[in-house]
């Protein structure tokens, strides 16, 4: 039997022929990428090539000059909060927690987008809502629950270590119960530990059924995360696929290291045969070979 992995996924998030045009500046060109569902999708590329950019599309910050994104086949509101009750939710690249609310008020706010009430509205209205307030409760602390913040409900975010903060930022966006959720470089600044305890989060995170996109400069990570992975080079994607096809294409390593694999394998090929030699051979040999080859 197929495992889930391996079965064609419906698409449950597609941006198609996105454009971004800043002023003058065409951040995306023509992007489209389809993410199945609980599928983890990994969206690589140097600095500036748009990633964030791209993120900003699917929720809604900015509208594309161009194309369009759909959410099971629908269009996507062109507002933040209504895309997050569409199921969309996301991290950000730079930590945007309530710092000086407790840990389980921040899942809280995630709880009162989803329930499309605002926390005042249980103050101003009769028991029913603080019946759902209660409920609001305890099913925030199941989020932190699977994050692994349960025991620390009642600290303060901002007294938090930087992964947890990062894990309480999760456990927001999961709070709204989305589709689809969008990782900004969730292991940014995280040592080798957290960071694998970031891989094992999101894997669990696509056992409960969520589709996810994440961004992240560690290659290594992406690479063995992710079910498909997609390079942004300049606003366009450069190549899409399995990590093992995006990990050995040429034109992957070229845009990371700005030569064609052929060039780079002769500059390291260059650099044994015959400057490592004679640096081995004789101390002085480099500077006589050097004056020698001057015509
Ligand atoms: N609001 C904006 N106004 C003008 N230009 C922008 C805006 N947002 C992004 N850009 C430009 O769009 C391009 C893509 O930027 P973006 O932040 O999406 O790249 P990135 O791949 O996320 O980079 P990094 O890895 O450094 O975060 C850059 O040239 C950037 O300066």
């Amino acid at each position: 039997m197929m495992s889930a992995q391996h079965r064609a996924a419906e698409t449950v998030l597609a941006a198609n022929g996105v454009t971004m045009i800043f002023g003058g500046l065409t951040a995306l060109n023509n992007v489209s990428l389809e993410l199945g569902e609980g599928r983890i999708l990994g969206l690589i590329g140097p600095n500036g090539a748009g990633k964030t950019t791209l993120f900003n599309c699917l929720t809604g910050l900015y509208t594309p000059t161009k194309g369009s994104v759909r959410l099971r086949g629908a269009q996507l509101p062109s507002d933040p909060a209504k895309v997050t009750s569409a199921g969309i939710a996301r991290t950000f690249q730079n930590i945007r927690l309530f710092p000086n609310m407790t840990v389980l008020e921040n899942v809280l706010v995630g709880r009162h987008i989803q329930m499309k009430q605002g926390p005042i509205a249980s103050v101003l209205h009769g028991p029913w809502f603080r019946r759902d307030e209660r409920a609001a409760r305890e099913k925030s602390r199941d989020f932190l629950n699977f994050v692994g913040l349960r025991d620390i409900e009642n600290e303060v975010a901002r007294n938090l270590p930087y992964g947890d903060q990062r894990r309480l930022e999760i456990a927001r966006a999961l709070a709204t119960e989305p589709t689809v959720l969008l990782l900004d470089e969730p292991t940014a600044g995280m040592n080798p530990q957290e960071t694998e305890a970031a891989r094992q989060l999101i894997f669990r995170i696509r056992e409960t059924g969520i589709s996810t996109v994440v961004i992240e400069h560690d290659t290594k990570f992406i690479f063995s995360l992710c079910d498909s992975v997609s390079v942004l080079v300049q606003g366009e994607v450069l190549v899409e696929g399995s990590p093992e096809t995006v990990r050995d294409d040429p034109r992957v390593i070229e845009a990371y290291l700005g030569k064609p694999r052929e060039e780079v394998e002769a500059d390291v090929e260059g650099a044994r045969t015959t400057i490592i030699p004679r640096y081995d051979d004789d101390q002085t040999t480099v500077m006589e070979q050097y004056r020698e080859d001057q015509p």
